[in-house]
């Protein structure tokens, strides 16, 4: 079969093309056909867009107005041109989608409907970087492949059965009983390293326990026992947690009550200030993006190296909690766009982490290797980079979904 998935993050499309033959042990084989990626980051109107297949790398720009017309820009290149690896759309079996939050009912890939599309239009409010784009590509892939199913996998459903104690927040009880708690994201990647470390250490995944940090635009940690995320550190929404690209992480609620209250700022307002201004963009003033980071702070920026140092800080904390959480860890891990290429961050929070026998051996980390190990032989806790692959562990959701219901296709 063929799976076309695409994954939407706050500062980037991916999409990839699978081919997955139609056997029960097609987890062991996928292929990778095609992929495609934008990165919507720049601040200068564009966007890059980049084309990988038949051996071949297409680099372009594109006009960042309206994000349809980029997306359809980049899918040209699917059937036509040196790229091109179909003749014609229908030859695509299936369609996969991440998304972000699938809220307390959807903790399973699920197949795409008129109500699983109008719960995730729900939880727009509650991921609104991310449920609305979500829906939109699941749109346009119903206007270009009316009769293909499609499938969505949730960033939340990986952290569903943590216990009570960590999903829970300390407000009256009821609030909890109305679905306000802690759901986590990142949940695709968080278990697909978990995974991938497991098989790169030749041990099972029941016996391990791991620090996932996946440190994008959007930024979390998850700590993970036995194969089970059992903390995590976003919550109700992915605003919670680590200081991020562009997002506030954890703050003061008193300071949301203060500004509604006494800077008289509306909820949307409030809500574009936590999201889009905060971060290391807020504090930097300059970007969220940690390329230009640690460029300008290299060039001897005062509020970028402050922006530098404060993601440092919260990040140390948050691996410490959940080091706390876990009691002994097997191996702490680095992934997505900053954790898998910011030698230098790896490099700052390591060193702080030194009181608990975290070692970093500082040439391996240097080269920021893919899939390997970047820690002392002394250190007490094996340390990775591991590049997360959510689009190929959507594809095998998918493609576990379609062989285990092939007789129960999907209702519209
Ligand atoms: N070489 C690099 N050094 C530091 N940070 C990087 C590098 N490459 C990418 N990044 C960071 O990764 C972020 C994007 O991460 P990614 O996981 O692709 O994002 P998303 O959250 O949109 O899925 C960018 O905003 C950028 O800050
Ligand atoms: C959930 C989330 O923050 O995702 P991303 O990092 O892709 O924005
Ligand atoms: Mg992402």
């Amino acid at each position: 079969m063929k799976v076309l998935v695409l994954n939407a993050g706050s500062s980037s499309q991916k999409t990839c093309l699978y081919y997955i033959p139609d056997d029960d042990r097609s987890e062991y084989v996928i292929t990778e056909l095609w992929s495609g990626s934008i990165d919507w980051s720049k601040q200068d109107g564009l966007a890059d867009l980049k084309v990988e297949s038949n051996g071949i790398v297409l680099e372009e720009t594109a006009n960042n107005e309206d994000r349809l017309t980029v997306i359809k820009q980049l899918f040209h290149y699917l059937c036509n041109g040196d790229t091109a690896v179909l003749e014609t759309w229908q030859e695509i079996d299936f369609v996969g989608h991440r998304v972000v939050h699938g809220g307390r009912e959807y903790q399973q890939p699920t197949w795409i409907n008129e109500e699983v599309k109008s719960a995730i239009a729900q939880l727009a409010s509650l991921a609104p970087s991310h449920n609305p784009v979500n829906l939109q590509g699941i749109e346009l892939m119903e206007q270009l492949l009316p009769d293909t199913p499609q499938v969505a996998v949730f960033d939340t459903a990986f952290h569903s059965q943590i216990p009570p104690e960590a999903a829970i927040y300390p407000l009256p009880y009821r609030f909890y009983e109305d679905g306000i708690r802690r759901y986590g994201f990142h949940g695709i990647s968080h278990q697909y390293c978990a995974e991938k470390v497991a098989k790169l250490l030749k041990q099972p995944l029941e016996r391990l326990k791991l620090i996932t940090c996946h440190l994008g635009n959007g930024a979390s940690l998850a700590a993970i026992k036995n194969g089970h995320s059992i903390d995590t550190s976003m919550g109700f929404t992915p605003l919670e947690g680590l200081m991020m690209g562009t997002r506030c992480g954890s703050i003061d609620p008193g300071i949301v009550i203060h500004l509604l209250r006494e800077q008289e700022l509306t909820p949307e307002q409030v809500d574009k200030l936590l999201n889009k201004e905060s971060g290391l963009k807020g504090i930097s003033g300059i970007s969220g993006d940690m390329r230009r980071i640690t460029k300008e702070m290299e060039k001897g920026d005062d509020r970028a190296q402050l922006a530098f140092d404060t993601y440092v800080h919260h990040l140390v904390k948050g691996i410490a909690s959940m080091f706390a959480s876990l009691g002994r860890v097997d191996a702490l891990v680095f992934t997505a766009g900053v954790g898998e290429n910011s030698a230098v961050l790896r490099q700052a929070v390591c060193e702080k982490l030194e009181f608990l026998g975290i070692e970093l051996d500082s040439k391996k980390n240097e080269n920021s290797p893919r899939d390997e190990q970047i820690a002392t032989i002394e250190s007490s806790t094996r340390i990775f980079v591991i590049h997360t692959d959510e689009d190929s562990a959507i594809a095998q959701a998918v493609s576990q979904l379609a062989q285990g219901s092939s007789k129960t296709k999907p209702s519209s």
